[in-house]
């Protein structure tokens, strides 16, 4: 990521730290409704650089939701071109935009605030820094299939504080995957949930820590999740104001299948209505055939059922998977006017009845298409009440590109009909289709068949 220009001494002895030593799940007495310790306790393992481990900073849930909410986004991580880039750019951070053989993991950006869950781990973590909410930067999931890895680099002194959290445990055998500091001779096994929180910068502040090299080491067996949660110099965090939630009662209601008069041909021809002008919510009556929605609904598993109050995935397609998904692929695109290469796979969902839990999607733009009979959406921070039928479709941004920098538009969250069931489709800032054909993705099942050398 970062370049480092001090070569300092290696320790020959290496401490490994392992939450579950620090507070045992006996000792850490769950909430049964939050899944989070009465009491969350953070351990000092090293004053000087300061290093803070914190077990059960994340509840299983919250883990879990946040490895859904990427499915489908995983990008291969990028570095930065250290030796192209002026000292300025380093500074500023500017500088993933490459790949490497020095990083082979997975990468997928969430969006802020992309579900309650989302939110309420920013305010979490923003605590923990002891920094303002505005730094945080989006979180940055990573992925590590067996034998993929982060080599060593420093996170940037751009970046104040990194706090990085392990998603999922590895195998009790396993002793690889973990994260390494070289300088201070300290090794952290990934346990799930837990925090390891350091600062990036010397303690006058102005320059970066060198001692804070580390890498992510390669799983032997299994994959690896976590997620690099980063406080910036700069303000990041940047949302569009919000107003109160409206009631259902105070909503407008349209009713997407009746625009345009309802009539539906034998050669459809494909309107989008605009339903609200800022932000710029569209309405496609009819966009999938018959036809269609009964393919996507036919891939969802006998065995599948939402797991969650929030939006859970039952079926996720590959990119072009068959000739009728990659049409309807190339129809979103050219209604959405964006290139097809920025739309990530198609993922037929449940959607979420409950407010805040509804996923927003990791990109900038997305995309609802009604597989059930009937549902209503409503975005209850516009007072729109959109009653859709099978195969209409809407789209939204989630993101106000109108000034220079992008600020996270929160007006679009919306809820559902219990029981609804439709396409979520989300396009990217990257050209995703490119980035995810540049390496081979491990699937789970291809990932447990595996062992790497160590
Ligand atoms: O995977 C790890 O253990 C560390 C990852 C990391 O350092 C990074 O992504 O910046
Ligand atoms: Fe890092």
């Amino acid at each position: 990521m970062a370049l480092v220009t001090v070569d300092l001494p290696r320790p020959e002895i290496i401490a490994c730290v392992d939450s579950r030593d620090l507070l045992s799940l006996e000792d850490a007495e769950l909430d049964p409704v939050t899944g989070l310790p009465r009491q969350l306790r953070a351990f000092v393992v090293l004053k000087d650089p300061k290093v803070v481990v914190v077990p059960y900073f994340f509840s299983d849930e919250e883990c879990s939701q946040l490895i859904h909410l990427a499915q489908g986004g995983w990008n291969p991580s990028m570095v930065g071109q250290a030796t192209n880039s002026s000292e300025e750019d380093y500074g500023k951070g500017n500088l993933e935009n490459a790949l490497a053989p020095t990083r082979t993991s997975w990468s997928c950006m969430l969006r802020y605030a992309q579900t309650t869950v989302v939110e309420r781990l920013e305010h979490r973590l923003a605590n923990l820094a002891g920094l303002s909410l505005e730094q945080f930067e989006r979180m940055n999931m990573v992925r590590y299939a067996p034998g993929e890895l982060f080599d060593e680099h420093h996170d940037g002194k751009f970046r104040p504080m990194t706090i990085f959290v392990y998603l999922n445990d590895l195998d009790e055998k396993e002793e690889a995957g973990d994260t390494y500091f070289p300088v201070l001779g300290m090794s952290f096994r990934p346990r799930r949930g837990t925090a390891v929180m350091w600062s990036n910068i010397t303690a006058e502040g102005a320059s970066e820590d060198s001692r804070m090299l580390h890498s992510g080491r390669a799983p032997s067996t299994g994959i690896k999740y976590g997620v690099n949660c980063f406080f910036n110099v700069s303000n990041m965090r940047n949302m569009v104001p919000v107003g109160p939630d409206y009631d259902p009662a105070d909503a407008a209601v349209v009713s997407v299948s009746e625009l345009g008069g309802g009539e539906k041909s034998d050669t459809p021809k494909l309107v989008a209505f605009r339903l609200f002008r800022d932000p710029n919510v569209l309405a496609v009556p009819g966009f999938l055939t018959q036809e269609e929605v009964d393919y996507f609904l036919s891939s969802i598993p006998m065995t599948a059922s939402a797991t969650s109050s929030g939006t859970d995935t039952l079926h996720l397609f590959e990119l072009e998977e068959t000739p009728m998904v990659h049409s309807v692929e190339a129809r979103l695109a050219t209604t959405a006017g964006l290139g097809l290469e920025f739309l990530a796979p198609l993922r037929v969902v449940s959607c979420a009845s409950e407010r805040g839990d509804c996923n927003r999607g990791c990109g900038p733009k997305s995309v609802y298409i009604c597989l059930s009979d009937q549902d209503e959406v409503f975005f209850y921070r516009l007072g729109l009440r959109l009653q859709l039928s099978r195969g209409d479709a809407l789209m939204w941004p989630n993101v106000d590109w109108s000034t220079e920098k992008p600020v996270e538009d929160l007006r679009t969250i919306r809820v559902h009909q219990p029981n609804a069931i439709g396409i979520d489709a989300f396009f990217h800032d990257a050209a995703i289709r490119e980035q995810q054909k540049a390496r081979k993705f491990m699937t789970e099942e291809e990932a447990a068949a595996v062992t790497a050398p160590r």
